[in-house]
């Protein structure tokens, strides 16, 4: 069997196209993959990653990654998911100003479906692409505004995607520690709220597959 000392559930949302098959793909696969269809319904990969934890020791971590279709027609098989996530990641597209106007409606899904205290980060992916609509600073002060952790993403060019997973899976285990234990299959359900809100600017240093139920992709 695997080795590992914590499982972490990772939840993918936002609107429909805003690329977050493609950043668990360039996460789970190393691909940016071409030509695929919308999510339908939830799908999850899983990826083990070894992390560094305060104390300089490293530590095998198993991601499991949730992927939910942005499709409205969705919304009730993807909120079910919501309530057992460690980490929700919402993601807008920053070339596309809808997606981010849609922002205020993730929040209130979160809100109702979600644990309060999960760790909730927003990504503003597509930095690749000239056309941009949405200034980094926007979606800084959005993020602050809600008590989220900030980054910008190409799943294309992969740009902080690792970094993304990486400091999520490091932000959980210390959380974990704080709380005396979390490990593998243990929902935390009392999070206490997070240093990555007040960590912004280091984790902006440097974030696509389904079937109603799930398909179980695995990539270690
Ligand atoms: N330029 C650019 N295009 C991207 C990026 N990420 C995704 N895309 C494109 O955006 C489109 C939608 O990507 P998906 O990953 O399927 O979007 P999604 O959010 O999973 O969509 P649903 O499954 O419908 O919720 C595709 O045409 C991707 O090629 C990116 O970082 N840069």
């Amino acid at each position: 069997m695997e080795d590992y000392k914590f499982l972490f559930k990772v939840v993918l949302i936002g609107n429909s196209g805003v690329g977050k098959t493609c950043l668990v793909r360039r996460f789970t696969q190393g691909v940016f993959p071409k030509g695929q269809g919308a999510t339908i319904g939830v799908d999850f990969m899983i990826k083990t990653l070894e992390v560094e934890n305060s104390a300089g020791q490293r530590e095998a971590v198993k991601l499991q990654i949730w992927d939910t279709a942005g499709q409205e027609r969705f919304r009730s098989i993807t909120q079910s998911y919501y309530r057992s996530a460690h980490a929700l990641i919402l993601v807008y597209d920053l070339s596309c100003q809808p997606t981010f106007d849609a922002l205020n409606d993730w929040i209130r899904e979160i809100q109702e479906y979600a644990n309060p205290k999960v760790l909730k980060i927003l990504v503003g992916n597509k930095t690749d692409r000239d056309d941009r609509e949405i200034p980094v600073r926007v979606g800084e002060e959005f993020a602050k505004a809600h008590d989220m952790y900030f980054l910008e993403t190409s799943s294309k060019q992969g740009e902080n995607v690792e970094k993304l997973f990486y400091e999520i899976a490091a932000e959980l285990i210390e959380q974990a520690r704080q709380k005396g234990g979390l490990s593998r299959n243990h929902h935390n359900s009392s999070v206490t709220n997070l240093g990555m809100k007040n960590n912004i600017s280091s984790f902006q240093s440097n974030c696509c597959s389904g079937g109603v139920g799930t398909n179980n992709n695995s990539s270690n």
